[in-house]
């Protein structure tokens, strides 16, 4: 920008300004301020306000000492100025190939065609006309109608009649402002991140996740006991499409009386691997959610956005809004509706972010196995010898949800929010359920232990692997920061700045610091940050084949050891369990842990029986000779109550010693029951802690413990007894074979 506009004036001094310069204009009649046109005044300062008779005494009407005077005469010009069209970073691609020779006009047409298919009813006769651009700032974009949809002998609606402004991949900036004008709860924190509120709902509702049940995915999806995908027909989807689309058409963000209909457009790409990208739309009513979704996809250049084209898959996120009860298969006000037909996310009644980012999830479930590629929940970081580990570990949030819809089929989907009798912590509890239970809910590491800051961090939670190795899936991380300190996780707090969207964190009123010890909202509060944000990213965001595959788990039992050597079977075996335990405790205040399987870690994601996918894990860490690990970071000394969490230094230096590979040629010893191989030591972690036996005052509790929580691995497992786990069935023998014995 020229120097001429950093110089700033403040509006009273303009105002005093103008002031004067209209009194001169009454007095000589003739009076103008110079030509507005060349915006760009280069570094001469600028420019002085002019009048056409220089003989007048300009002291005599008023006494401007303020320095040079601006080159406007209206306010609203003023402000024009201040802002200015940023330049091409390179000459239009459009004249190089014959192909695409298309003019920048054209281009914009096109884009605007696209985006009004995309928000056009398919139910009436016309949709809203639809200009691009902040209906706050005049003369920009451009209109288009849906003339091509009218039919006049049909009565038109309202929604017809008006604009529709659509804000098209904004700057972090511009929706930061969006934001703090428009929506309640939106606030800038000390560190410059946008504090935020995701209302009702501060976690997924996967038990409202639905999927259209067609000819293709009857035979293709998962269904029925057990399988996240709860079915909807068609024509249902349709209908929450239609209501998501009209309450996406009619939002009136004016402030000034005119109306001002506008919602926001991204346009953005999955997946790091060029060959398997895939081009995502996400329509959505709040700034709070574009710029989630700006920071956790993959932002195109603006060359990539040239030539975007048709989205590969469309969300149309109304979660302001509910679902209608009345309607078919609907079980709440809450509804995550995806068409694999139509390539479409509806998304009603639930204003979390995270549905967009797990709904993309799942869709990429289906997607990349269809190209025998393996969609992993999972971080990923690289040493800087290309060393790769993939992190499993089910998160809390599915954790919680998963067990309510093991405990009853029959139970509304509502949770509400409960203060524990036991402390000061708020925690979720069911509603109407014949044991009134309370959840803590915790995260088994993914995030906190990709993130490292002697690593290269390829990605937090969701990743493929290809013939060509592993790719991140998204753009950004998604870290929980209940408890976060700045000592422990330096990275993921230095990544909480301008640009980062802060959710359901609690601060202090007037300096907007942030007390991540406070859960009053809830314990899942979060940060959604742009991947290189963490100074050691790997972009782009892709590495060799996987050496290492870490399974975590959050054990609050505080059986398992704080890391085992697995075999290939092993490593099958608690992939498919996918083990992690919660603290769910009665309200008469008794605590217990309470164990959790997510099939491939993270069932509410998968979209064809888990078996298709440790069918491919398998292969690949056949093939590219993988060695799996389970580590626990949950309990050590005794289950919740008498022990305590891991220390996060500790896990920190046994994933150090599996990275360096040094922990591969330890000595080993086999433990009863679960039969894992543990080492006997590990630098810079206490000997005694590496066998949990050592640990627990009471040895009898402990083993009771540990064949309580064998029985439950067991009983889990009965399920996928009668499946068989690829090709070869020697080796479901050997998975089978490979859980716990006693
Ligand atoms: N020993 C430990 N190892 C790992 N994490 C620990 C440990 N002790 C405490 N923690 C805390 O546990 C949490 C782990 O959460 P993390 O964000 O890594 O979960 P995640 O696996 O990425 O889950 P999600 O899929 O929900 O994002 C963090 O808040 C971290 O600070
Ligand atoms: O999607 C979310 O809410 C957070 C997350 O990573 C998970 O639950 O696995
Ligand atoms: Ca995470
Ligand atoms: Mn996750």
């Amino acid at each position: 920008m020229e120097d001429a506009h950093s110089k700033v004036f403040s509006d009273l001094q303009l105002v005093y300004m103008l002031k004067c310069a209209s009194k001169a204009a009454d007095e000589n009649g003739e009076f103008s301020f110079a030509s507005n046109t060349p915006r760009s005044t280069g570094r001469k300062g600028l420019p002085k306000i002019q009048t056409q008779d220089h003989n007048k005494k300009a002291s005599d009407v008023c006494h401007d000492d303020s320095g040079t005077p601006v080159k406007a005469t209206t306010i609203d010009e003023l402000h024009s100025l201040q802002r200015k069209k940023s330049a091409p970073t390179t000459p239009i691609k459009g004249t190089q190939g014959a192909f695409n020779a298309i003019s920048e006009e054209d281009r914009q047409k096109q884009q605007l065609q696209s985006i009004s298919a995309s928000l056009a009813s398919l139910m009436r006769e016309t949709g809203p006309k639809l200009v691009k651009g902040d209906p706050a700032r005049k003369g920009e974009g451009q209109q288009i109608s849906h003339h091509h949809h009218y039919t006049p002998t049909i009565s038109i609606s309202d929604s017809a009649l008006k604009f529709t402004h659509y804000l098209y991949n904004l700057s972090p900036a511009e929706l930061y402002e969006h934001a703090i004008k428009n929506e309640k709860g939106s606030f800038i924190a000390s560190s410059g991140a946008l504090a935020t509120l995701s209302g009702a709902k501060t976690g997924r509702s996967p038990r409202d996740k639905r999927v259209v049940r067609d000819e293709t995915t009857e035979d293709d999806l998962w269904w029925g006991k057990g399988s996240p995908n709860i079915e909807m027909d068609e024509h249902t989807f349709m209908v929450n499409r239609e209501r998501a689309v009209d309450y996406l058409n009619s939002l009136d963000k004016s402030n000034t009386g005119k109306p001002a209909f506008q919602v926001f457009v991204n346009d953005q790409f999955l997946n790091w691997d060029p060959e398997h990208r895939i081009k995502v739309r996400i329509v959505s009513a709040r700034a709070y959610h574009s710029l989630f979704m700006h920071n956790m996809c993959i932002r195109p250049t603006p060359e990539e956005l040239e030539d975007f084209g048709t989205p590969d898959f469309t969300i149309y996120n109304a979660g302001q809004f509910p679902c209608n009860r009345y309607t078919h298969h609907m079980t709440s006000s809450t509804s995550i509706d995806i068409n694999l037909a139509r390539k479409e996310m509806v998304i009603l009644g639930t204003q979390y972010a995270g549905e967009m980012k797990k709904g993309l999830f799942g869709v990429m479930h289906y997607l990349m196995p269809k190209r025998q590629i393996l969609s992993l929940h999972s971080g990923c970081n690289m040493g800087k010898d290309g060393d790769v580990a993939l992190f499993f570990g089910l998160s809390g949030t599915v954790t919680l949800e998963l067990n309510r819809a093991t405990w009853s089929n029959h139970l509304p989907t509502d949770m509400c929010l409960v203060r524990s009798p036991l402390d000061t912590r708020f925690y979720y509890k069911l509603l109407l359920t014949v044991l009134p239970l309370v959840f803590f809910v915790t995260g088994t590491g993914k995030t906190t232990l990709s993130t490292d800051h002697n690593r290269y961090l390829i990605g937090d939670d969701e990743h493929c692997w290809s013939e060509n190795g592993v790719s991140n899936i998204e753009g950004g991380c998604y870290a929980k920061c209940i408890d976060l300190s700045r000592e422990k996780e330096p990275d993921i707090w230095n990544a909480i700045k301008f640009g980062t969207v802060l959710e359901n964190v609690v601060f202090d009123e007037h300096t907007r610091e942030v007390d991540y010890m406070d859960s009053s909202v809830t314990e899942n509060t979060r940060a959604a940050y742009p991947i290189d944000y963490i100074p050691n990213a790997k972009i782009p965001c892709v590495g060799p084949h996987p050496k290492n595959i870490i399974l975590l788990a959050c054990d609050a039992f505080g059986v398992l050891p704080p890391v085992s050597k697995l075999s290939l079977a092993q490593t099958m075996y608690h992939f498919i369990s996918g083990y992690t335990a919660l603290v769910a405790g009665t309200e008469d205040g008794i605590k217990e842990p309470q164990a959790t399987f997510s099939a491939c870690f993270g069932a509410a994601f998968i979209m064809m029986h888990p078996t298709k996918y440790a069918a491919m894990l398998s292969e690949k860490m056949q093939k590219h000779g993988a060695t799996g690990w389970l580590v626990n970071t949950g309990w050590s000394g005794g289950s919740y109550g008498s022990g305590k969490r891991i220390k996060l230094a500790y896990t920190r230096r046994i994933i150090d010693a599996i990275h360096s590979g040094s922990l591969l040629n330890a000595n080993y010893k086999k433990t009863e029951v679960f039969g894992l191989e543990i080492p006997t030591e590990i630098e810079g972690v206490p000997s005694e802690i590496l066998d949990p036996v050592n640990t627990w005052t009471d040895k009898n509790a402990y083993k009771d413990t540990q064949l309580k929580l064998a029985g439950l691995f067991k009983k889990n497992f009965a399920v996928f007894t009668d499946y068989k786990i690829g090709k070869n069935s020697m080796l479901t023998e050997e998975i089978l074979a490979a859980g716990p014995n006693y």
